[in-house]
């Protein structure tokens, strides 16, 4: 279980010439689950994106499951739930049909769904617990069950490695529990996880190592660390009501 899924080697990423990610360097590996932590504004978001190829590299280089990010074409490999989305708000469709969406890198546009796809479905509807509700317009779900429908989109793929920005952000506690369970599903048949988070909650125990961007660099690559202050609050609820300037310590968010 020693083989690179993503490794960026001197990255060097920013917006409009300003670099907000100045000299960073990371490997995640099979079987790994690793959260990123840090300030608002970090770049943890940034960094991400950068592995996606979703925002280019000023410098230095990314591969993905040991292919060069520039001649990468397996994305069926990869699942990927970027931040508050707001899924399907307005979009009259249901959550059946926003997570078979999450079938279409594997399958073509032009294939119907066959049996694989209704099972890998009805599998990813499971478990992030939404079984019940699949027949219902995501519209009329909770913020907390429409990020779960999005997940569930992104497990309904069967990918290898799944990059999370802030999947539990400002979501409720049954949400989390329910998505923590699939997470620990999705990891005990294999996958591989980069997660961004400010609450790790019911997530900790599944992390298996934690990164804290910094300064546009990487500060803390081990351990997680302890939560410190009001952080520990197990009912600390927190939607980002930092401003960057805060002191950024380790867990800081
Ligand atoms: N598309 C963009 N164009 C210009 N600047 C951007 C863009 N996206 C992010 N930034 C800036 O880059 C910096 C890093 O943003 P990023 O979203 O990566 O941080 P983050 O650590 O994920 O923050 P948060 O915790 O608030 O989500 C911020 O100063 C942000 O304003």
């Amino acid at each position: 279980m020693t083989s690179p899924v993503i490794t960026v080697t001197h990255g060097v990423v920013g917006y409009d010439g300003r670099p907000v990610l100045r000299d960073v360097s990371l490997t995640v590996t099979a079987g790994e689950v690793v959260a990123v932590l840090g300030a608002n504004g970090s770049g943890k978001s940034t960094l991400i994106r950068a592995v996606l190829g979703l925002v280019p590299l000023v410098s230095g280089s990314v591969t993905l499951f040991d292919h060069p990010l520039r001649r990468f074409r397996q994305w069926h490999r990869i699942g990927y739930v970027p931040q508050r989305l707001g899924a399907g708000s307005g979009v009259p469709a249901t959550v059946r049909e926003v997570v078979a969406s999450g079938r279409l890198a594997r399958r073509g546009v032009l294939r119907p769904p066959g049996r694989a796809d209704r099972d890998a479905v009805d599998a990813a509807l499971a478990s992030v617990g939404l079984a019940d509700r699949a027949g219902d317009p995501v519209a009329t779900l909770s913020g907390g069950q429409q990020q779960r429908t999005l997940i569930a989109r992104a497990l309904a793929g069967q990918p290898e490695l799944l990059v999370l920005d802030e999947p539990t952000a400002g979501v409720d506690a049954a949400s989390q529990e329910a998505f923590a369970g699939a997470l620990k599903d999705f990891v005990a048949g294999g996958g591989t996880v980069l997660l961004v988070a400010h609450e790790l909650g019911p997530l900790r125990p599944l992390i298996s190592r934690a990164v804290v961007v910094h300064a546009g660099g990487i500060a803390h690559d081990g351990a997680v660390p302890e939560p410190a202050g009001h952080h520990a609050d197990p009912d600390h609820d927190h939607v980002h009501p930092h401003g960057p300037d805060e002191p950024a310590g380790l867990w800081s968010s």
